[in-house]
């Protein structure tokens, strides 16, 4: 069997209508792009265009910033809820991998409603608002999509919710800016890695230098620009839970080509949705082998993220 190489594009707007004639083929596609490319968008998702742009402009405005007062919101901190500005630089994603190289060049503000951070800085309710009200709107479409999970494993329709009560869920607005030339040798948007929880789903913007996702061939693939669709993505905690049926694919964020200059900056948003600490990823009855076997122990969320920050430090 040859891999299927491309993205495909899923509408999900008869399935939130209620329309249970449709529910069926929706899952069955979700359940192949999940098996063969980790990889889907889906459009039809009721998540209204303003609430993203209003997010959009208020994390632009921010990092629109000078540097001298970007650098007073925290980078760390105990308050739930709080607010953590990395700034460029910081992150290495291609570290996850084991890759050592410089850091990524972009810049992020981050917000969960169940995680820590640092105080809202002065003048920033606008921003604070943006992502309470962005980060519920991905709570009810990630409920949505663990719905159609469900049907497309063949487990009962709320099979997942009690692990997500109390999720730790955590939003993101990555700023890339136009670049520097020449950059630091290796140095790209956001290296390659995977996504460690258990679903992505990103606001992309369609700008040079986008984001790109590796074919089980190897080769690259320009994740497909579709105005109002978001990107969903399978996590490495969900690959888990699945037996490794459903992947977990490597994906990056290339840089502009060197003449594309002005316009090159791009913004993106992704949601990562975790489960809470106390769940138990412990392989679904449906993804058992032949022999009845899961590939990997049972483990706590915590233990898992846990586990894996220790092997992305070495
Ligand atoms: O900005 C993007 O398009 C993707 C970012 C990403 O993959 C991540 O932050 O995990
Ligand atoms: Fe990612």
């Amino acid at each position: 069997m040859t891999a299927v190489e491309s993205i495909p594009v899923i509408d999900i707007a008869s399935w939130i209508s209620g329309d249970t004639g449709a529910e069926r083929a929706i899952a069955d596609r979700v359940d192949a792009a999940c098996r063969e490319i980790g990889f889907f968008l889906v459009t039809g998702h009721s998540v209204s265009e303003g609430i993203q742009r209003t997010l959009y402009d208020e994390a632009r405005r921010f990092f629109d910033l000078p540097d001298s007062v970007k650098s007073l919101a925290h980078d760390a901190g105990d308050e739930m809820g709080g607010l953590v500005f990395l700034p460029l630089e910081r992150e290495a994603l291609a570290g996850t991998q084991g890759v050592i190289g410089p850091g990524d060049y972009k810049e992020s503000l981050n917000y969960g409603a169940g995680l820590p951070g640092g105080r809202w800085p002065a003048g920033s309710a606008a921003l604070r608002e943006a992502f309470i009200t962005y980060f519920a709107a991905m709570e009810t479409l990630s409920k949505t999509m663990r719905e159609i999970f469900c049907l497309a494993i063949g487990l009962p329709r709320d099979c997942f919710e009690e692990d997500f009560a109390g999720h730790l869920s955590a939003l993101r607005v990555i700023n890339y800016p136009e670049q520097p030339q020449p950059l630091a040798e290796g140095q790209v948007r956001a290296g390659a890695h995977t996504d460690y929880g258990f679903l992505t789903i990103l606001r992309s913007e369609d700008t040079p230098g986008g984001l790109q996702v590796q074919g089980r061939g190897g080769a690259w693939i320009d994740a497909p620009a579709v105005e109002g669709a978001f990107i969903i993505n399978i996590g490495d905690a969900f690959m888990r839970w699945t037996n490794g049926v459903w992947r977990s694919t490597p994906h990056r964020v290339v840089n502009p080509p060197a003449k594309a200059g002005r316009g090159s900056r791009r913004q993106s948003i992704p949601f990562f949705l975790n489960p809470r600490a106390d769940t138990v990823i412990n392989c679904l009855e449906p993804f058992l082998g032949e022999g009845g076997e899961a590939l990997c122990p049972p483990i706590t969320y915590a233990d898992y993220i846990a586990l894996k920050t220790r092997q992305a430090n070495g």
